[in-house]
């Protein structure tokens, strides 16, 4: 699968762009502001029906225009798929397959899958759990259509429990058996998604520490874990015993809602002890593992956008990375840079052919390279 054609009409600081793109290695290059990531961010688009880095859709509109539109044309198993989003200001975003409109976004989602590799995706490290649980429910949900629904029932659940507890603390008193059957919903809810959190992770640790050691040289000992606080207890027993402080602080205390990923490096907490070089390493692995994942799961090769790829990185990891994802493993790729010169200086040094695209001030021109 790959994205041959893009299209862009009044997308963020573009008025109207088009691009042909290369199957293998496509680079934009430019200066800061010029468009590089916007670009990156309308595949995104394509693939997961909103952008990566703004949950407003009408912030993407060009300011001064009344609308956006990115369109896509894929070849996928040697078929031509187009894809396309559209959105006018106060209206319902338009998103369409082979020109049919999805009732449902969900329903797009997985069938053109993509990974980006961020500045942002230091979040997962330095922010709070929701971060990380975001980023695990984000990985299974474009392989497993039922996750989100199963993870919409849990919320829902919760919220009910939470609303009980708080009318509970607010009468003084409570039926337990009442009770007892919103424990029942939270506890079959909750089960599955730790059953296929689960799953998930005892595949995705292994990949994320062969990803590692190779992009390290084995040099760093990182480690990441999976915890919940079912792995040790019964949910019910859990939701039982917590009773009292639940009552108390008038919400679900324990439960799904609390997983975490554990991060360390040589046994100390990457948040902390981290240097931003191992923190940056650190992300690419745990990216890298979701594109095999996804590749896994799907049978073909995810698009792998990487924004700003370079930065905080020696010479050594680049080169290691760049030769990695240009390897038979990976599919397309797309790569920022603000230097044309260092891009396809790295990829003229580890043979690789690449496309690159200059940007200017949301306009794009298709640079021949001559190596
Ligand atoms: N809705 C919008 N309308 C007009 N311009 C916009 C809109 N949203 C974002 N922009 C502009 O897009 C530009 C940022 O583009 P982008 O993030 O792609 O830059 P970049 O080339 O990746 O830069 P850097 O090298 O600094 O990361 C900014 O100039 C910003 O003002």
């Amino acid at each position: 699968m790959w994205l041959e054609k893009l299209t862009l009409l009044n997308f963020k600081n573009y008025e109207e762009a088009e691009l042909a793109l290369s199957p293998t290695v496509n680079a934009f290059t430019g200066d800061n502001g010029a468009g590089k990531t916007n670009l990156l961010d309308a595949i995104h688009y394509l693939s997961l029906c909103k952008s990566y880095f703004n949950p407003i859709d009408t912030q993407q509109i060009r300011s001064n225009a009344d609308f956006f539109m990115v369109q896509g044309s894929f070849d996928k198993d040697s078929a031509r798929e187009v894809v396309s989003c559209s959105l006018k200001r106060n209206q319902k975003k338009q998103f369409r397959r082979n020109k049919k409109e999805y009732q449902r976004l969900a329903d797009h989602i997985g069938l053109f899958p993509s990974v980006m590799i961020s500045p942002n995706d230091v979040n997962i490290i330095t922010e709070g759990s929701e971060e990380r649980r975001r980023f695990i429910d984000n990985v299974i949900s474009q392989t497993d259509a039922q996750y989100l629904d199963e993870l919409i029932v849990y919320n829902k659940n919760l919220l009910n429990r939470n609303a009980m507890l708080k009318s509970i603390a607010e009468r003084g008193s409570y039926d337990p058996e009442l009770l007892a059957i919103l424990d029942d919903q939270l506890v079959a809810s909750g089960q599955k998604i730790f059953e296929k959190r689960k799953d998930f992770m005892a595949v995705f640790i292994p990949v994320f520490q062969k990803h590692y050691q190779y992009l390290t040289e084995d040099a760093e000992q990182a480690e990441l874990k999976y915890e919940s606080p079912l792995f040790d207890n019964d949910f019910h027993e859990l939701l039982r015993s917590s009773v009292e402080r639940d009552r108390f602080l008038q919400r679900t205390t324990l439960g799904i809602h609390k997983d975490d990923l554990n991060f360390s490096v040589h046994g100390m907490p990457m948040k902390k002890f981290g240097s931003q070089g191992q923190q940056k390493s650190f992300l690419i692995a745990l990216k890298l593992a979701q594109y095999s994942f996804l590749q896994l799961k799907k049978g073909y090769k995810p698009l792998l956008l990487l924004d700003d790829i370079f930065d905080k990185l020696d010479d050594k990891r680049i080169r290691k990375l760049m030769t990695m994802v240009s390897h038979d493993d990976f599919g397309q790729i797309f790569i920022t840079d603000t230097s044309r010169t260092r891009i396809e200086g790295i990829f003229a040094a580890i043979g690789v052919e690449l496309t690159t695209f200059v940007v200017s001030k949301g306009a794009v021109s298709h640079e021949k390279n001559e190596r």
